[in-house]
This record gives C-alpha cells, sequence and structure tokens, in this order.
C-alpha cells in the first residue's frame, strides 16, 4: 500500500472514530496534548486521561457512570504499550468492553511514523491535500517572535518597547522577508502604529508580506500606518454586526482592506488561520503583543518560538509579558517547547524553540 492509500485509511478511521464518539462512546488517551490533538481533528467525544489516574480508579468511575465500553487511544511506545495493557486486563475483567481496534490502525496506517497520539493531528494536517475534505483544519506554520527583556516584558509601564538592539531587528525583518504574512493583536496597532513591512534591510515594495491585525470590536483607527499601500492588509474581528461596524467594514473594503470574520466574544483565532490558510498564506511571523500571544498559544496555534533576551529589567505587574491572557492552570496543560538553536546577538541572546506537538 502506498503512501496515499494509507493516509486515505487514517482519514477513514478518523471518520470511524467521530462517530463512535458522538455516539457517546469515551476516549481513554494518556494527557491534554492528546485531546488537543484529536480535537483538532474535531473530534467531540467525552475524553478521559489516565496518566494521573490509576487504571483501577477509571474502571471504578466508569461503572459508577454505567459506561461499558471504551476507545483505547494510548501512545505507540513502551509506556503507552504498558497502559494499554494493563487497562486491557483490568477492564476486560470488570466487563468494561476496550475498543484497542481503532488504535492498532492508526499505528498500522500512519506506517510506524507516530510515537503517541498527540503527534496525529501533525502528522495528518502535514500530509492532507489542499482540495481534501479536511481542508478546513489546515493552518498556516506560525513562528512567534519578541524582544523581551529577561523578565519577560515587552514594554516598561509607559510602554516603551526599545528593547532589540539593530542586529536584533535586523533579523526580525530578515524573517518579515522570508514569511507570506505578519500578524499582530490591535493593543499592538494602538500602542505603536507600527508599519508592519520590511524596511529595516535592503528590501523592495514585493518583500512585503501581507499584514494581519486581529482587532475583535474593530477599534483600528482609519489613519493606522498599517492600512498603508505598502502592502496589503487583513483585519480579522468577531461576526457580530452593528451599524457601526459594517459602517467601518465598507470604509476599510473602500481602502482595499479585507475583513475576515468569526467568533463572536474574541475572534476565533483557528477559523481565522484557517481562512489565512486558504488565502494561499502558509507561513506567518506572529509579532504580538501578549494578549494575542496568549490565544494563539492556548489554541495551540504557533509551531516555533524566536525570542530576542535583552539583558534589561523592566519589571511592573502591569506591563505587558511575552504571554499574557488567562495562563494554563497546570503544567499538564501548558505549552512544550524544545530549543533548537541559541546565539548571542547586541547585547542579548537569541533562543529558538520547536513546539512539541505541532507540525515542523
Ligand atoms: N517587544 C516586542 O517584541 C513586542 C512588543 N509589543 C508590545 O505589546 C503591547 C501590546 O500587547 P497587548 O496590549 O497585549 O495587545 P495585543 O497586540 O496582544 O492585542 C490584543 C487584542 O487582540 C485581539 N484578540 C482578538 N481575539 C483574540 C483572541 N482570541 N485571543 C487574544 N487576543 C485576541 C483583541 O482585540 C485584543 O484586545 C504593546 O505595549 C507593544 O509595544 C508587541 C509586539 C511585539
Ligand atoms: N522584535 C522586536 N523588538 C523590539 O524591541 C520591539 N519593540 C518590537 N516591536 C514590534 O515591532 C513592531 C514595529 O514594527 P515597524 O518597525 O513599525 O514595522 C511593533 O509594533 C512590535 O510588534 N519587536
Amino acid at each position: 500500500m502506498d503512501k496515499q492509500e494509507s493516509l486515505e485509511k487514517l482519514l477513514l478511521i478518523i471518520d470511524d472514530l467521530k462517530s463512535l464518539a458522538e455516539n457517546g462512546i469515551p476516549i481513554l488517551v494518556e494527557g491534554p496534548n492528546d485531546i488537543l490533538s484529536l480535537k483538532n481533528l474535531k473530534i467531540r467525544a467525552n475524553f478521559i486521561t489516565v496518566s494521573n489516574t490509576s487504571v483501577f480508579q477509571i474502571a471504578d468511575d466508569l461503572i459508577a457512570k454505567n459506561i461499558s465500553e471504551v476507545i483505547l487511544l494510548t501512545d505507540f511506545d513502551r509506556a503507552g504499550r504498558e497502559y494499554a495493557k494493563n487497562i486491557m486486563e483490568e477492564f476486560q475483567s470488570r466487563g468494561i468492553k476496550v475498543n484497542n481496534l481503532i488504535r492498532k490502525e492508526i499505528l498500522k496506517y500512519s506506517r510506524g511514523d507516530l510515537k503517541d497520539i498527540e503527534s496525529l493531528y501533525p502528522y495528518i494536517s502535514r500530509r492532507i491535500n489542499f482540495n481534501s475534505d479536511l481542508s478546513d483544519i489546515m493552518l498556516p506554520f506560525v513562528i512567534s517572535n519578541v524582544g523581551m527583556t529577561l523578565d519577560g516584558k515587552l514594554a516598561t509601564i509607559d510602554n516603551d518597547s526599545r528593547i532589540s538592539g539593530e542586529n536584533d531587528l535586523k533579523r526580525v525583518h530578515e524573517i518579515r522577508k522570508e514569511v507570506d504574512a505578519i500578524m499582530v493583536g490591535i493593543g499592538t496597532v494602538l500602542k505603536d502604529d507600527p508599519r508592519l513591512t520590511v524596511h529595516k534591510i535592503n528590501a523592495s515594495p514585493k518583500d512585503n508580506p501581507l499584514r494581519i491585525v486581529v482587532d475583535s470590536n474593530l477599534k483600528i483607527p482609519l489613519t493606522a500606518r498599517v492600512l498603508n499601500k505598502d502592502a496589503k492588509t487583513v483585519i480579522a474581528t468577531t461576526t457580530p454586526i452593528s451599524d457601526e461596524k459594517e459602517e467601518k467594514i465598507r470604509k476599510l473594503n473602500e481602502m482595499g482592506i479585507i475583513v475576515l470574520q468569526a467568533g463572536v466574544q474574541k475572534v476565533d483565532l483557528r477559523k481565522i488561520m484557517n481562512e489565512i490558510y486558504k488565502m494561499g498564506i502558509n507561513k506567518i511571523l506572529l509579532e504580538g503583543g501578549g494578549t494575542l500571544n496568549w490565544g494563539m498559544f492556548k489554541e495551540n496555534l504557533i509551531n516555533e518560538v524566536r525570542v530576542y533576551i535583552a539583558p534589561k529589567v523592566f519589571g511592573g505587574a502591569s506591563s505587558p509579558t511575552y504571554v499574557d491572557g488567562n495562563g494554563f492552570k497546570n503544567v499538564e496543560e501548558c505549552t512544550k517547547l524544545e530549543l533548537k538553536n541559541y546565539y548571542p546577538l547586541d547585547d542579548g541572546i537569541v533562543l529558538e524553540y520547536h513546539v512539541i506537538g505541532s507540525f515542523e
């Protein structure tokens, strides 16, 4: 069986998994990152994590809830196989049916390339065709970059954000030149009025990527520099429409600005990323600020992190940090990174990470 046939089989198994889950059969996984991966594949289920609870306790809970069947999706490594063996032995002795077929088939049709369920979504999204039924889960590759102080600040309490040295800004502009789009939140536009073009290194206007501003309440001033003619701009906003918002969208459209809408109170970042992908944007540089960075990390939409750390301390509980927002509640849920590279630059250091569980 060739690679394409294996992938098609894998997609059929995902469909089966969706139907079983929709019929109320719980899915047993090891941890929260596995749940995220399955949710990214649009699988809605009663997920049960097994890594911090004893097999006996889980069986007791299932019996108490009158649940007589589960789908087993522990990882494919040694620990995952061990979990699977213990769960099958214990559950079957207690009369709980364990579906281990889906797990076996995922392993078979991923041709041994998968070691865990967490990698299932990145594995599939990297391989599926733009025109496939699953194209609505396809996402661009996102690099998050900031210049921050040693205490993780993006600016002072008075919004002085002069952190990077000359060489670091050149590094950022090299990335700007390489990507298809630069993305910021409205907070950054209101505070910095950035241009978001390639202007610190040799470049021509055609090197300017698309600019994306995430702006839930369409607060962007029509005079913002990011709306000038130096590059194309997309504004991502929410769906509710007032007369005032409609009028502003009309004016923005007249200026040649594309307005995308998704989400009710806040912009639905995953949907917007998918829309942007469908516009032909494969690689995005996310340039903050802290609120948007949180939204993107929380939704597992960031693939790579590059930070410049300046030997400075700004302090201040209200000054923006690299990642603000509500934050994760525990270590299991948090974003995990793998250090790929580091080097000194200006008077600071650049660190580059891969986000574990995202595609490369
Ligand atoms: N040193 C550096 O590298 C950088 C520094 N900055 C600094 O960061 C500060 C601005 O950061 P913030 O005030 O946090 O604003 P922000 O730039 O993160 O924008 C936040 C806005 O994003 C929008 N948004 C919509 N949907 C969202 C979602 N689902 N999740 C999150 N946000 C969503 C909201 O309208 C929200 O008000 C400024 O002081 C700026 O100078 C910004 C970028 C880079
Ligand atoms: N990498 C980095 N280091 C700093 O010290 C910064 N202050 C920023 N700021 C980001 O760059 C935007 C300005 O862009 P333009 O030069 O106007 O094109 C600013 O809005 C922040 O996103 N970045």
